[in-house]
């Protein structure tokens, strides 16, 4: 028997109230699962830790969700606050396999193309930035924090989910894909960085900060990645990041951590970043979900020290963050599973988008180029938008 096209897959999605769509960019994960069995709504680590032990038992599907970056909520949102669920059905697409029961979900004809109405951008998020940088040269133990903005837009029409998810394989190939929907809401990310991935006891990780633009061919491409891996400011903003990883796996119990001792370059369509990948062995007592609440917030998302870039966060940006940087992933019923942050990131409801983008802030950034930095990060998700207002 032939495994169903992906096509039909897309059409599922579309026509599902619930639904998830989650890609790898290594080709080893993909799947789509709609339908609900069960779902926890802005849970903590701990009662997520609760729910899945129960949702889990002799079930076959997978759990898919996220957690929001910090407790700040957003009021009107059943999605954006944190939100894990089970899929009724589960389709793996790479081994061509089906957990659950089936449902049948009927296909319909679908809306014709949406257009933007306005666009609303943070044109005073360098004023508000540059707060945290007088801070930082001022006291020298506030080291870094990551700042993000919003890009609000208000479409015409509703968006056309099935082109959503063949756009993020179009554009983005070299990222993850997320796209989670559920009570009319869609939270999507073309993120390249990976939070943990945990499978037969080994454990994977990954520093991704410091951040330049791609070039025009191949040889200026190369002169810009030369010019990040010698740049002092970011690779003082990386190793930052690589050591508070390497110590916070440590304290988590993690055996024969092993990385490179300089950072690689991780290339995605718009920017490049220094990559410095980190693996690991688990300990049988220890868990996906207590790793996540371990290494999460990094200072790739969040700052060091941690509490005062959290403080700082809530303080300057404007909106709460809600699954925005947060753990986003799946959760296998044996426990094995994969998280990455939800940055490249949008949230769609009712015709209104907004769309979200942040850079890690030290004493001697500059805050004009952080807002460019900001732009290069918003322009996948503005690129799937775009595209909407091009298809049928
Ligand atoms: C916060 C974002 O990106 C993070 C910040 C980076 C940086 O400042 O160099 C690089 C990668 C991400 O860890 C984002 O894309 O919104």
């Amino acid at each position: 028997m032939t495994f169903v096209t992906e096509e039909a897959l897309q059409w599922s999605f579309e026509l599902a109230n619930d639904a998830v769509y989650f890609a790898s960019p290594d080709g080893q994960t993909k799947y789509y699962g709609f339908g609900k069995q069960a779902e926890l709504i802005g849970g903590s680590f701990e009662q997520a830790q609760i729910w899945l032990a129960k949702v889990q038992k002799n079930q076959l599907q997978p759990v898919f969700g996220g957690f929001a970056f910090d407790e700040q909520q957003i009021n009107d949102s059943r999605l954006m606050n944190g939100y894990f669920f089970q899929p009724a059905v589960v389709y793996d697409v790479v081994k061509q396999q089906v957990m659950g029961q089936k449902i049948d979900l009927v296909r319909q004809t679908q809306s014709s193309g949406t257009d933007f109405a306005t666009i609303k951008d943070e044109t005073d998020w360098h004023t508000r930035i540059q707060v945290a940088i007088d801070d930082m040269q001022q006291n020298m133990v506030h080291e870094k924090v990551v700042l993000g903005r919003q890009r609000e837009i208000q479409l015409t029409a509703a968006l056309n989910e099935r082109q959503i998810i063949k756009s993020l394989q179009k554009t983005q190939p070299t990222s993850y894909h997320f796209v989670l929907k559920h009570g009319g809401e869609l939270f999507v990310s073309a993120t390249p960085e990976r939070l943990v991935k945990v499978a037969n006891g080994q454990l994977a990780t990954a520093a991704v900060a410091g951040t330049i633009k791609r070039g025009e061919n191949e040889s200026a491409d190369e002169a810009l990645a030369n010019e990040l891996w010698h740049d002092q400011k970011n690779r003082r903003e990386h190793q930052t990041v690589v050591a508070t990883i390497k110590s916070n796996l440590e304290a988590a119990n993690i055996t024969q951590l092993k990385m490179p001792e300089t950072p690689q370059i991780l290339k995605n369509p718009q920017v490049q970043h220094l990559y410095t990948p980190i693996t690991g062995t688990l300990s049988a007592d220890n868990s996906l979900l207590a790793i996540i609440k371990q290494l999460h917030p990094t200072p790739a998302l969040g700052g060091k020290p941690s509490t005062w870039a959290l403080e700082t966060i809530a303080a300057i940006e404007k909106y709460p963050r809600g699954l925005f940087s947060g753990p986003i992933g799946v959760i296998m019923p044996d426990g094995d599973g994969e998280f990455i942050v939800g940055i490249r990131s949008m949230w769609y409801r009712n015709k209104l988008v907004n769309l979200f983008a942040g850079a890690g802030i030290l004493a001697d950034s500059d805050a004009a180029m952080e807002y460019q930095e900001t732009d290069l990060k918003l322009l996948p998700m503005m690129n799937v938008l775009k595209e909407q207002t091009l298809h049928d």
